[in-house]
């Protein structure tokens, strides 16, 4: 059993493609988390499944390192869109492309498909749609505690759920030490990925990212548009903002009815073909 995988990154969110129909093995949490493990496997930021070819076109399954599975990823559409590309599968300029979290509108803005600009769907702030427990409101400045400290935190949905809370400063260790009581708090039944926010100006914030299944992250795409609506949500900035995280920057709009689009670029690093030893592990887990 020859298996073998598809680096890429966006923005250095790192992610390897592994297509069904190139493949035998069938993932699952265990070995999904030993691919994903940066010591004993490739390593990785998630793994994305597919094409999974149904009557209704071409859905991608999104992977955490932690085994779990995501209802969408921005940077890991963008990802599984050039592959799409790269592998032949998709010849047209334009196309949609299906995950857990609604339909996605991919569009190739470059020759070799490594700039995209993607419809990512609708953003709701309603509680129930996040979710966020407590009654039906929109979750818009709420005091919540993460460890001992209460942060003003504004919660949204763009298929999966996140929490942003604006700063005056933003770094790592200061996300990294919210995200791990914020990702597993009891304010939200399937978690959350947290993003601190530092406006710029009006057209730009800076995030910090901390996600859920994964923890530390160089780049997100749907934190991006997650934290660029909640910015004009707030009042905060313009409808179309550049988003800096310390990977690299995306720009993301926001329309009147809370549609979001993403504009950014992805890069193909290498093929991968796994050992034998390592597939049989795999395929013992
Ligand atoms: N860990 C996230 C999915 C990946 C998000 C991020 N890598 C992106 O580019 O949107 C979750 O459990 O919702």
């Amino acid at each position: 059993m020859k298996i073998t995988l598809e680096r890429y990154h966006g923005l250095g969110n790192d992610y390897v493609v592994y297509d069904p129909g190139k493949n035998e093995l069938q993932l699952n949490t265990e070995n999904v988390k030993m691919i994903c493990n940066r010591n004993l496997g490739l390593g990785s930021d998630g793994v994305l499944e597919g094409p999974i070819l149904g009557e209704d076109g071409l859905s991608v399954r999104i992977w955490n390192p932690d085994g779990s599975i995501a209802e969408k990823s921005g940077n890991g559409v963008r990802i599984f869109a050039k592959y799409l590309k790269d592998a032949g599968y998709v010849q047209k300029k334009t196309f949609t492309l299906k995950t857990d979290g609604g339909d996605v509108e991919i569009v190739y803005l470059n020759e070799d498909g490594s700039r995209l600009r993607v419809s990512m769907g609708k953003l709701s702030f309603w509680s129930d749609d996040i979710p966020v427990t407590g009654e039906r409101r929109e979750v818009i400045n709420e005091d919540m505690v993460f460890g001992r400290t209460l942060y003003p935190a504004t919660c949204v949905s763009i298929g999966n759920p996140h929490c942003v809370i604006p700063m005056r400063e933003i770094s790592e260790p200061l996300v990294c030490k919210i995200g791990n009581y914020s990702e597993v708090a009891r304010y939200f039944p399937n978690r959350i990925n947290t993003q601190i926010m530092k406006v710029i100006d009006q057209e730009n914030i800076a995030i910090e990212i901390f996600e859920r299944g994964a923890g530390y992250t160089l780049a997100s795409g749907t934190g991006a548009c997650a934290a660029a609506g909640v910015a004009y949500k707030l009042g905060l900035t313009n409808s179309k903002v550049v988003v800096h995280m310390p990977g690299g920057e995306l720009m993301v709009e926001v329309t009147e009815d809370w549609e979001v689009y993403m504009t950014g670029d992805v890069f193909y690093v290498a093929k991968i073909c796994l050992s034998n030893e390592f597939t049989e592990k795999l395929r013992a887990l």
